[in-house]
């Protein structure tokens, strides 16, 4: 802590005052200092101290509004407390308001609270020692005469923040009047150089009155417009009424530290709309709080309307969610309490856990954020999870505007756990199920075949194209159900989600190329012998060269004559549409290793059976077709025109008997 310490230096004789300032609480004429005044100097390192406060240690100068409510506002609680404790003070009548001046003219803000006031023991303590916090002590200090202070009423409690007044200003002078009996009223005044003097002061209300004298570049702080903003940004929501230039500066009651069942719908649109900076309604409000395993008030807010272009875009847009600590705002964009893909997600969090810096604007990156932000996505998580259940309608209706986020959230999660929760919002169609009703992952594995350990998906940009895609044919044998993606990005989403309710997800693709059960005992008659099959596959084979990784016969196709496999589709596709143009077609091939099964009992294979031996030209045109063919099934070719040519060669070969 450091320390005023008292000096004989000649102080001024008398205060004159601001024009502004002949306003009072009450019918007291004009506060005054008089009477003998002492002059104290700073401890070496205390200036260095009040150095660091004044130029180092807030990033916005505008902060000092917040630090200078604060304090009025702690005042006025203690106020409160007092008179609820059957204390004698002054002037115990008065209304208990903070009010803020602005004065152009003379560069000056003055704020001014009607709350317990100092004695000059108080003002030489509290003010004259830098990280002494006269609030924190107080609240001791009652809990030691067994007297319970609600704590989360005082805001400060590291003793610097009054001193953050220094940063815009050349000069500070406080006059309080203490509400205890029989003490008077003092004057203190410093320009955080060096000194401060203290005297005793006539005229002065009871409670505080703060002038700041304004440097001259920072004169936008005696200008009423941006006072106002700075005072709705960070203090809407203190205790008590604030008067800005006698006009009320808060409106609207901390919601969030009320009983949720005491809050009507209305006033959460209020609300909504002000903390949201929007004009729509609330379609889910979430209000609740916890005190274990960390304490949390929270109101969260998931916005009727759709998401904007700019909201969708991960880098652009900024959370919605603001990190207050009693009542006073520390962050309002918090990233850090919540995750990024919640940031259609508009509210506000106050939590008495929080690590707070000197400055109240850093939270550091501790074990206690991790389990806020850990515990508030879960929660949240949760709450959307029970509107499935209880409001299907409504929930749809979400899903279809927002469902987006939860699968990003799903991509850039860590947590296996939190992955999981969040799948289980997502919803699909199914091979099961007619076009139009969707499934969930719960849903599914409550009705999987006995024995079924895997989660099959399907990706597809429709349902038709699904049901007709050779992948879905092989799987079709099998009777389980297939889940259809159509959006590109959703089998990466499930790829990495990679596990739901320890069952594997697994892309029908790759479940055709991983699946090596022998195919049944009774042989197709109308399939290739198998001698024919095997040199039929070599003879593939030396045709396409370099571009397949493995030939293959297989009988899980019908009305398919070939299909390709890779080791993992969803990559693939993913890397053919990013990079695969930064590659060369060898390259490529190299990378995706495909495999390309072939059906024997299809009458086009068989029939290039025949052909390579009758006319081999022709069988080369068509197996490069067929090659060709089933990647652009596959998803794995970028742009589809480019078989065109290859198949007109086809067809004028195949077309010259004629
Ligand atoms: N308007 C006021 N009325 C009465 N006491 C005040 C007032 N302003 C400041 N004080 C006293 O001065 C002390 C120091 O204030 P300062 O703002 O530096 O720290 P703080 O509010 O205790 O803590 P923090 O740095 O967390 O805000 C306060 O704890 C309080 O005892």
């Amino acid at each position: 802590m450091g320390r005023f310490y008292c000096t004989s230096k000649p102080i001024e004789p008398e205060i004159i005052l601001p024009e502004s300032e002949k306003v009072t609480y009450q019918a007291k004429s004009q506060p005054r200092a008089s009477g003998p005044s002492e002059s104290h100097e700073f401890q070496a390192e205390t200036r260095q101290l009040l150095n660091i406060v004044a130029k180092s240690l807030y990033s916005e100068k505008e902060v000092f509004i917040r630090e200078l409510i604060s304090n009025a506002s702690d005042a006025i609680e203690k106020m409160r407390f007092m008179t609820r404790s059957g204390q004698t003070l002054s002037g115990a009548d008065r209304p208990l308001e903070i009010r803020i001046d602005t004065d152009k003219v003379g560069r000056t803000i003055t704020i001014h609270d009607s709350g317990l006031g100092m004695t000059k023991e108080e003002m030489m303590t509290n003010l004259g020692t830098i990280a002494r916090s006269g609030s924190k002590a107080f609240i001791q200090e009652m809990s030691e005469k067994n007297q319970t202070v609600d704590s989360k009423e005082i805001i400060g409690q590291f003793g610097v923040g009054f001193y953050s007044a220094f940063m815009v200003s050349d000069k500070i002078e406080v006059f309080s009047q203490s509400s205890l009996p029989d003490q008077p009223a003092h004057h203190w005044e410093s320009d955080g150089s060096g000194t401060y003097t203290i005297r005793e002061a006539q005229n002065v209300s009871e409670g505080t009155k703060i002038v700041i004298h304004l440097k001259p570049d920072c004169a936008e702080f005696a200008d009423e417009t941006n006072v106002r903003e700075i005072v709705k940004k960070y203090s809407s929501f203190v205790g008590s009424d604030l008067i800005l230039n006698g006009t009320k500066a808060n409106e609207l009651r901390p919601l969030w530290l009320m009983d949720p069942k005491e809050v009507e719908p209305d006033t959460h649109e209020d609300f909504y709309r002000y903390i949201g900076n929007t004009f729509d309604k609330p379609r889910f409000t979430y209000h609740f709080r916890t005190d274990a395993p960390i304490d949390i008030r929270a109101l969260l807010y998931v916005p009727e309307s759709r998401p904007g272009l700019f909201e969708t875009n991960r880098e652009g847009a900024d959370v919605g969610v603001a990190l207050y600590c009693r009542k006073v705002l520390i962050k309002s964009k918090a990233e850090n309490i919540v995750p990024k893909w919640m940031r259609f997600v508009k509210g506000v969090v106050d939590s008495e856990d929080i690590p707070l810096n000197l400055s109240r604007e850093l939270l550091q990156d501790s074990a206690q954020i991790r389990k806020l932000r850990t515990v508030l996505t879960n929660k949240f998580l949760r709450f959307i999870q029970e509107r499935a259940r209880k409001e299907t309608k409504s929930f749809l209706e979400f899903y279809k505007d927002y469902g987006f986020f939860f699968k990003e959230g799903i991509i850039t999660s860590n947590e296996q756990y939190e992955k999981e929760e969040l799948a289980k919002i997502l919803r699909f169609e199914s091979s099961k199920q007619p076009a139009g009703e969707l499934v969930s992952l719960p849903e599914y594995c409550d009705r999987m075949n006995a024995g079924q350990r895997d989660i099959y998906y399907l990706s597809a940009p429709s349902r038709q194209l699904a049901e007709n895609s050779p992948y879905f044919e092989a799987l079709k044998k099998r009777d389980v159900e297939i889940l259809f993606c159509y959006e590109s990005y959703d089998e990466l989403v499930l790829m990495q989600l990679q596990q739901f309710d320890k069952k594997s997800m697994t892309s029908v693709e790759k479940e055709m190329r991983m699946d090596n059960t022998p195919p049944s005992e009774e042989t197709d008659k109308d399939s290739l012998s198998s001698s024919d099959q095997s040199e039929l596959m070599d003879w593939v084979k030396s045709q396409l060269g370099p571009k397949v990784a493995k030939v293959k016969t297989t009988t899980k196709l019908e009305s398919h004559p070939c299909v390709i496999t890779v080791e993992e589709m969803a990559a693939a596709r993913h890397f053919v549409k990013t990079q695969a143009a930064n590659f060369s077609e060898e390259q490529r091939y190299n990378i995706l290793q495909p495999q390309f099964e072939i059906n024997p009992s299809h009458p086009v294979i068989k029939k290039l059976n025949e052909l390579k031996q009758s006319n081999p030209k022709l069988a080369n045109l068509l197996t490069e077709q067929l090659f060709a063919n089933s990647m652009v099934s596959a998803g794995l070719v970028d742009d589809p025109r480019i078989i065109l040519k290859s198949m007109n060669e086809l067809l004028t070969e195949v077309l010259s008997k004629y």
